[in-house]
């Protein structure tokens, strides 16, 4: 008897749990919702969504559910999401709608990632908020001074190192080209291009914890709660979080200490501590050194994807490799190319271009978030959405980029197609591809990374004929494969090995010339500087408003899930 009431009882659970499944799924899948891939109810669609080149599957959704109205959707754990595969729908809802798609969606693995509770820290992840708002200005501005000043050399100093390690060690060439990129932007941010091998680490270690394919957290975000003893995820976040932190704070006060002894050469935090301070909304050490150091990071792993797939067109297309010496032979003369060149390189500009067409370094887009409930298309979009601008689908649509699948630079060279556009003096130009995402979030590094890779790829093309390497063992090349990539947000060529051949010994010889030079030249400056300095010959720098006491300690956030510091950073405007 009693069996018998427990069996009727799991029957009628049984039941029950079926019918309330049924109706969820009649639910997730209803007619009102815009169109997509059948949801299951919870889940959603996360049981086929490969977290390998999700971008694929993306564009294959789109292929099947979006047809001429270039966006679905999908959902994922109970987040809704919007997949944009037409470039106008994304210029309607990110651009013209910017106002209130202009959010970022939280990341479940990082902590307090859209600064909502004052963490400040990770400004293009940050909600559209006070933090955001004051950073990007800030970071707006250092980078256009920094363009308009030709990044003082910077960036032809650190071609040419770039060249002669290649000369030496041109298997290295996965670390030396990352680290040319890392050594760009320690000086441009603390003067210092010894500090590249950590800046780097420091940039991929947050790249992979805000990268879906990162932790498991991100994806099975219920994991994230576990309590702290049972949570390894969380600890290691703990333990990376704040060594970069600390690691940013030292760097800013460093700066300071230097500045104090009028030994500090000009970067982006000498201005901020000389100048911006003064007229800045940003709250104090804690949060100016998170702004500097982020934007450090951020043109780290940027640059270093285009610039890593330019290596694997040009061997895979010589043709158009031996178009862009030709041209730089004739402009240049002889010498290394320049910005200044660039309205004269469209050959060079093309195929940088199509590198980016073509390998798409952050090829699902940025998510936005909606703020607002909306009405789109007939569609309801509630406050709280997910919008992917799916730059995979947008560079390979067919109408505007023919032939979309293959490396064609005669794209944006010759009339005809529909990417042409004249003056070739000025186009093509990679400023405003979909690539650097949309609206109010727009990247804010697109002429630093239009001028790097014009003066980067311009140096190899004067200096190297790029090839496939030949296996010593078996006298075959190796290949250069065209797919392997990581799965991160921003994607790179997994390993590989090829040649950089000297164009020829005389040019070879230069190259090391040059370096050798350069970096001559650069230790005498230093040392004029600092003796210069010690003699008391400079001009005092004026540390305008310095914050006091001691900057916040990470450590005493050890445990902390959420950080609450902007009340214990020592503000400015409290002087
Ligand atoms: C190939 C190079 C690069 C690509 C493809 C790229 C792409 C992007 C994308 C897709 C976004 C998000 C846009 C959106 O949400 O709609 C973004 C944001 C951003 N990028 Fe870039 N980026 C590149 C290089 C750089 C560089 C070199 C810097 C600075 C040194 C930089 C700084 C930023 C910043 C600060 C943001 C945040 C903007 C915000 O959230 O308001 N980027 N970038």
């Amino acid at each position: 008897m009693q069996l018998l009431t427990v069996g009727l009882l799991g029957l009628v659970l049984l039941v029950a749990g079926v019918l309330h499944l049924l109706k969820a799924f009649r639910e997730i899948n209803a007619p009102q919702h815009p169109p997509g891939p059948t949801q299951l109810p919870y889940i959603g669609r996360i049981h086929d969504l490969p977290i390998e080149f999700m971008w694929l599957k993306f564009k294959e959704w789109a292929d099947k559910y979006a047809g001429s109205r270039g966006w679905y959707r999908t959902e994922m754990l109970g987040a809704s999401f919007i997949i944009i595969s037409d470039e106008k729908v994304a210029e309607e809802m990110l651009v013209k709608r910017a106002k209130f798609n202009s959010d970022r969606p939280m990341i479940r693995s990082l902590f307090d990632s859209k600064s909502s509770e004052g963490s400040m820290e990770y400004l293009p992840l940050m909600g559209r908020n006070q933090y955001w708002a004051r950073q990007r200005k800030l970071t707006h501005s250092y980078i256009t001074e920094a363009t308009n000043a030709r990044y003082n050399g910077v960036m032809y100093f650190e071609a040419k190192r770039w060249l002669a390690r290649l000369i030496e060690n041109p298997d290295n060439f996965q670390h030396s080209l990352e680290d040319m990129a890392s050594k760009i932007m320690c000086q441009l941010t603390w003067d210092d291009p010894s500090l590249s091998e950590y800046c780097t680490k420091s940039a991929w270690g947050l790249l992979t914890q805000m990268s879906p394919a990162g932790p498991i957290t991100n994806v099975l975000t219920p994991l994230w709660h576990l309590p702290w003893h049972l949570n390894p995820w969380k600890r290691a976040e703990r333990k990376r979080h704040d060594e970069q932190q600390a690691w940013w704070m030292a760097r800013f006060l460093g700066v300071r200490e230097k500045m104090g002894n009028g030994e500090m050469r000009p970067c982006w935090t000498r201005q901020f501590l000389e100048k911006t301070s003064l007229k800045t909304s940003i709250s104090g050490d804690y949060e100016a050194s998170s702004v500097i150091g982020m934007l450090a990071l951020v043109g780290i792993f940027t640059v270093a994807g285009p610039l890593s797939y330019w290596l694997v067109s040009m061997v895979h297309h010589p043709e158009w490799q031996a178009a862009v010496q030709r041209e730089i032979d004739e402009v240049c003369e002889g010498r290394l190319p320049t910005i200044e060149d660039a309205p004269k390189l469209p050959i060079l500009r093309a195929c940088i271009k199509e590198t980016m067409r073509w390998k798409p370094n952050v090829p699902t887009g940025v998510a936005h978030e909606t703020e607002v409930d909306d009405v789109y298309d007939g569609y309801f979009i509630p406050k709280g959405t997910r919008i992917l601008p799916l730059d995979w689908a947008f560079l390979r649509n067919p109408e505007k980029y023919p032939d979309p699948d293959n490396f064609r630079p005669e794209r944006w060279l010759e009339p005809g197609w529909p990417t042409y556009q004249e003056p070739l003096t000025q186009f093509p130009s990679i400023k405003g591809m979909t690539s650097f995402g949309w609206g109010q979030r727009q990247c804010l590094g697109m002429s630093l990374t239009q001028d790097e890779l014009l003066v980067a790829c311009g140096s190899l093309a004067w200096c190297f004929t790029l090839k496939r390497k030949r296996d010593p063992a078996t006298g075959e090349d190796l290949p250069v494969p065209l797919n392997k990539s990581n799965s991160l947000l921003i994607i790179k060529p997994d390993p590989f090995q090829m040649a950089f051949e000297p164009r020829s010994e005389k040019r070879r010889e230069e190259a090391l010339r040059l370096w050798a030079e350069a970096e001559a030249a650069d230790t005498k400056a230093r040392a004029e500087f600092l003796e210069a300095a010690r003699k008391g010959d400079l001009p005092q720098i004026d540390i305008k408003r310095p914050s006091p006491g001691v900057p916040l300690s990470v450590l005493e956030l050890k445990k902390q899930d959420v950080m609450i510091q902007v009340n214990r950073v020592n503000s400015y405007s409290d002087l």
